[in-house]
């Protein structure tokens, strides 16, 4: 399958679960967001969750001076969220139907039952200048109803895939690339995230045509404890050539 070249943008919420775990500033998040990019990192990513439990709403706005490559923010559009996006204007927004309690994201978009609202909150986005994606799971009625919102960019999201590939189930795959060919028809870009790993990362881009964007946080964060975050945003490089 012809690729075009996928950027790499690293979530950094991890590294703001361990900070948090002491209270005190190590590691320091933005001399880690900071360095991922100095490694090579095409973009960075946080997931700022109501709770603050990781990502704080204040580090949100103190990474805007230190991202200097594509700056992705997503969440749940509640009122305070979108009020930060607003505030921080990062390169993008990615919209995540988060439940408050949930441990990490586990769903995408109904984007036909919320398309209205879906609809409003993308249009406030744009007014302001700042990309929109929205995430969902890779089902054919998903990916047209998120062209009706008006969205930029779908995020794929790839819990299933990942699960599917460490069984050894490559037909997992399959529902992505139907969704990502329906999606390059209607014109939305395509981004993709959860669970992807230097497993499966490679396989994943070798079935998805213009894949955009990944953003990758817990497997690369816990790759990097055995082989160093250089080298392993390094070898994310080198899988999605
Ligand atoms: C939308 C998505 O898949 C990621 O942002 C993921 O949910 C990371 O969030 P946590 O680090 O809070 O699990
Ligand atoms: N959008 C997905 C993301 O940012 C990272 O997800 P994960 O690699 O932490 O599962």
């Amino acid at each position: 399958m012809t690729q075009n070249h996928c950027k790499l943008s690293v979530n950094i919420n991890k590294i703001a679960t361990l900070r948090n775990s002491r209270g005190g500033n190590v590691p320091d998040l933005l001399k880690v967001a900071a360095d991922v990019q100095k490694f090579g990192a095409q973009g960075i990513t946080i997931h700022p969750r109501p709770d603050e439990r990781h990502i704080r709403y204040q580090d949100a706005r103190d990474l805007k001076s230190i991202v200097y490559t594509e700056y992705n923010i997503e969440g749940n559009p509640e009122k305070d969220f979108v009020d930060l996006v607003l505030d921080v204007k990062p390169t993008q927004v990615t919209l995540v139907p988060d439940a408050v309690d949930a441990l990490t994201s586990n769903a995408g978009w109904d984007t036909v039952a919320h398309q209205d609202f879906l609809k409003e909150v993308i249009q406030e986005f744009h007014r302001n200048g700042i990309r929109t994606s929205i995430f969902v799971d890779p089902v054919l009625a998903m990916i047209e109803g998120a062209k009706a919102t008006g969205t930029d960019r779908i995020e794929l999201y790839t819990e299933a895939f990942a699960h599917e590939y460490g069984l050894g189930n490559r037909n997992g795959i399959l529902p992505y690339t139907a969704s990502a060919v329906l999606a390059n028809e209607l014109g939305l870009g395509i981004n993709a995230g959860h669970d992807l790993s230097l497993d499966n990362i490679q396989f994943f881009n070798q079935n998805i045509p213009n894949l955009k964007e990944v953003s990758i946080g817990h497997a690369l964060i816990s790759e990097s404890l055995y082989l160093g975050l250089e080298n392993v945003v390094n070898m994310y490089l080198q899988k999605l050539k």
